[in-house]
Order: structure tokens, then C-alpha cells, then sequence
């Protein structure tokens, strides 16, 4: 297979300033994404694994090194531009004052542009049709990840950055978004950068999982090998105590 960079990072590093403290948070973080893989990203709290996503959308800037997507460095990029090519979503898709409907014609509108009929995304979705007038406030959490993730299909994006968007979803719908998320990246060649806690979600949805670890990459393995075969003794110690939690 082709390899082919959509994002690189180049020894990015960043900090937060709290409370007139610099607080680091990435320290020379280096890697590759490749075009149409599903990347996990694992991980303990507080570990960095958001504010490394949040880098590839420029929703916060990189203090050093750069973050290279489709060939540009982010803030080279247009922004509007850019958010359009690189879809987030987040554990609480936000959805707008509406019908289902009117939130799906609305990125329609930002960009005048339509590669899909608002009956096309639906249906992709496995939402029923018949949503299409219901008030998008009164849908379901799964409904309204689905819903989320159907404007990213609208948006035309290529890259999809997911963070934590199952947390708080029941196992069915949990499956039924892997799902979609799945058909996204297989049909529709959408590269995936999936924040996740869930380790059985990395099993099922990854090609690839990086470990993030006090701000640095400690592993970045096929989904086979970090569970079955990983190198490093810190992603030993991180499975274990996983395995722990989940015991
Ligand atoms: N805007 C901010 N200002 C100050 N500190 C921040 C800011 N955003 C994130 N942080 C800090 O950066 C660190 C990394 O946060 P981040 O959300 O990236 O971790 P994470 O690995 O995604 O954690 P979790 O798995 O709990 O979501 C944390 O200590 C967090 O408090």
C-alpha cells in the first residue's frame, strides 16, 4: 500500500499558561497519519491526547515545531479552509436550533456547496427519514453523534478528528456510531484520529494507536501489536493498569 502523509507532526511542543505559570503539556511530539487510516489515540487523563488533536484544527496553536496537514503547515492554511478539511467532533456533539433538517442544510449554506442530498446523509447515517423534521434538540445522544458526524460527511472533510464521542453513549449506539465512523473511513476514504479511553474501542476501530504519556508519543504500533506485542515498558505498565481499572 501507497503511504501518503495527511497530518505530520514535527516536534510539536506546547504549553498553557495557568495562573501566570507556563504549564507544559506536549513536549516534541513527532508522527505521521496516514491517508485513510483510523489512528487511536490512548492514553491516561490529562495526558495531552486533546490538546494534540486540537492542534491539527488550529482550535489552539502549537508554541513549537509544526503540525503539517495535506502538505501545509496549519497556519499556512485558511482557516475556514482548513476546519472544513479537518472535521472535530466532540462526547457532546452540539447540534443548532432547528429541525434535523435544517442543521443538515446549514453547512450547505456556510459553503454553498452540496456533494450530498440532505436524503443521501441520512440515509448513510441509518437514521430514519422520518427524523428529518423532528427538532434536532430532542434527539438522542447517539442520534446526535450520528447527526454530527453526517455534517462532517456534508463538510466534504477528509480528515476526521473524533474525542472521546462515545463517552457517553450506552454500548448500542456506541457500536452503531463505531459503525458509521467505520463506513465513513472504508467508503468514503476518511482518514480517522480517534481520542478514545475506551480500550476495546481501539481493538475494535484502529489500524494504528499511539500512546500518550506525560506529553510525549511512547508508542505508536499496529492495533495488533501494542495489544499483543508492545515494545515499550511504559505501554506494559499503561495496559496493565488499564486492565485493572476494568477488572
Ligand atoms: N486551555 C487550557 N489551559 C490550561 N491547561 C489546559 C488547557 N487545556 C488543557 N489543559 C491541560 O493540559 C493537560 C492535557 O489536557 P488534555 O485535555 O489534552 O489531556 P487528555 O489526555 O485529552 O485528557 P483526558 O483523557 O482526561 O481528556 C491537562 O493537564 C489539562 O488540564
Amino acid at each position: 500500500m501507497i503511504q501518503s502523509p495527511v497530518i505530520e507532526f514535527k516536534s510539536v511542543s506546547k504549553h498553557f499558561i495557568q495562573n501566570g505559570e507556563r504549564k507544559p503539556v506536549l513536549h516534541g511530539i513527532s508522527g505521521t497519519i496516514q491517508r485513510n487510516s483510523v489512528v487511536v489515540f490512548v492514553g491516561p487523563s490529562g495526558s495531552g491526547k486533546s490538546t494534540l488533536l486540537s492542534l491539527c484544527n488550529l482550535l489552539i496553536s502549537p508554541n513549537e515545531g509544526e503540525i503539517i496537514v495535506e502538505g501545509k503547515e496549519v497556519r499556512e492554511w485558511n482557516i475556514s479552509k482548513l476546519r472544513q478539511h479537518v472535521g472535530i467532533a466532540f462526547q457532546n456533539a452540539p447540534v443548532l436550533d432547528g429541525t434535523v433538517e435544517d442543521n443538515l442544510l446549514l453547512t450547505y449554506k456556510l459553503h454553498k456547496k452540496q456533494t450530498y442530498s440532505v436524503e443521501q446523509l441520512i440515509a448513510f447515517t441509518g437514521l430514519p427519514k422520518n427524523l428529518l423534521q423532528q427538532d434536532a434538540r430532542s434527539l438522542s445522544g447517539g442520534q446526535k453523534q450520528k447527526l454530527s458526524l453526517a455534517r462532517t460527511l456534508a463538510n466534504n472533510s477528509s480528515i476526521l478528528l473524533l474525542d472521546e464521542i462515545t463517552a457517553a453513549l450506552d454500548p448500542l449506539s456506541t457500536h452503531e456510531v463505531e459503525d458509521l465512523v467505520l463506513r465513513l473511513n472504508k467508503e468514503e476514504n476518511k482518514t480517522v484520529v480517534w481520542v478514545t479511553h475506551d480500550l476495546a474501542q481501539a481493538k475494535r476501530v484502529g489500524d494504528l494507536v499511539w500512546l500518550i504519556e506525560d506529553g510525549r508519543l511512547v508508542e505508536r504500533a499496529s492495533v495488533q501489536d501494542f495489544f499483543a506485542a508492545p515494545t515499550h515498558e511504559r505501554t506494559k505498565q499503561f495496559l496493565m493498569g488499564e486492565a485493572a481499572w476494568t477488572l
